[in-house]
């Protein structure tokens, strides 16, 4: 096969909404045969992605997708083949998922994902199907008002957050920070903490790495579930990548109040620059949780906000 020429395979993500993910065994005697998979194939010629995805899922496992959202494109080159992963999640089907090919299948929680042997290009999808579609960073000018702010993003249903409160009293923020865990355990919600704040000793779930910071790291520190970083251009985009962080978040997308003097990248450069590289992507800046469909189809994980979460409900 000629390695020059990309692939183009559709990839469905499906779940069961009970936080299990189907996956099946590709046989042996095919590319990366041995390894587990999401199901999904090649495009034919003059197919769109969701009709190549209703197609091969129709194929594999025997269901008919009525309904699905882009999650993340992955590009790899595997030397002998290069692959353009287009990976949707698939949010409704009929029919019952059987294994046509009498290939092995499985439904696995999304967080033991990790304890399967995938294609060396799934590393980011697996991330992408464990990462919600929003992404809240928690701010307050006194430990109330955190903590109401906190309460609020978690009742919404949000369950990933980012201690940032970089206007709270530095003595304030051992106690602030132990309140939100509280929060963030009963809820069962991850919790990140911002690597700017002096608070290198807490135990975290995982640590977001401000576009400085990025810079200043030369390795991916270890312990950390989850490893996040800020990201405002290309460059920086690839110095995550390179690092190992899990997920991004790109702004400012449009014009915000918070930060006035920097040019907003808007959805056309948002999607060209996350199309080059392979991480989920948050977008952030001036927007809501209504902007998600707009999000989704420029090549996003999904929305983070500050003051996004926050509005009157
Ligand atoms: N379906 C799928 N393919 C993947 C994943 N990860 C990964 O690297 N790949 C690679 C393996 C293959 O080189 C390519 C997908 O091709 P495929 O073998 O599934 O194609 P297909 O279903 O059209 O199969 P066939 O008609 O050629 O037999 O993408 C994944 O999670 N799912
Ligand atoms: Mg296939």
């Amino acid at each position: 096969m000629n390695a020059r020429v990309e692939l183009h395979v559709a990839v469905g993500v499906i779940d069961d909404r009970q936080g299990n993910i189907l996956i099946t065994l590709r046989p042996n005697h095919t590319h990366l045969g041995g390894l587990w998979e999401f199901p999904g194939g090649k495009l034919e010629a003059g197919e769109t992605v969701p009709q190549a995805l209703r197609r091969e899922l129709q194929e594999e496992i025997g269901i008919d997708v009525q309904a699905a959202t882009p999650l993340i494109k992955v590009r790899h080159d595997y030397g002998d083949r290069r692959v353009l992963l287009d990976v949707w999640r698939v949010n409704a089907y009929n029919g019952v998922e059987t294994p046509r090919e009498g290939q092995a299948m499985r439904w696995v929680n999304v967080r033991q994902l990790n304890q399967y042997q995938f294609p060396a290009a799934n590393q980011p999808i697996i991330k992408a199907a464990q990462l919600p579609v929003y992404y809240a960073i928690l701010e307050g000018r006194h430990i109330d008002e955190v903590l109401a702010n906190c309460r609020r993003i978690l009742q919404q249903g949000i369950r990933l957050l980012q201690f940032r409160v970089k206007s709270l009293a530095v003595e304030l923020l051992p106690a602030a920070l132990r309140a939100v865990q509280d929060y963030c355990r009963q809820y069962q919600a991850v919790l990140l903490i911002n690597a700017d704040l002096p608070l290198a000793d807490a135990v975290a779930d995982g640590w977001h790495l401000s576009s400085r910071a990025l810079q200043n790291c030369s390795a991916r520190p270890s312990g950390a579930t989850w490893l996040a970083a800020s990201c405002h251009n290309l460059a920086e985009l690839r110095q995550a990548e390179q690092l190992g962080v899990d997920f991004v978040v790109l702004a400012p997308v449009q014009a915000t109040t918070s930060h006035p003097g920097q040019a907003a990248l808007g959805w056309a450069e948002f999607s060209q620059l996350t199309d080059q590289v392979n991480l989920p992507v948050y977008a952030l800046g001036g927007l809501g949780l209504a902007d998600l469909d707009q999000a989704s189809q420029s090549g996003a994980q999904g929305i983070a906000g500050i003051s996004a979460f926050l509005a009157a409900s």
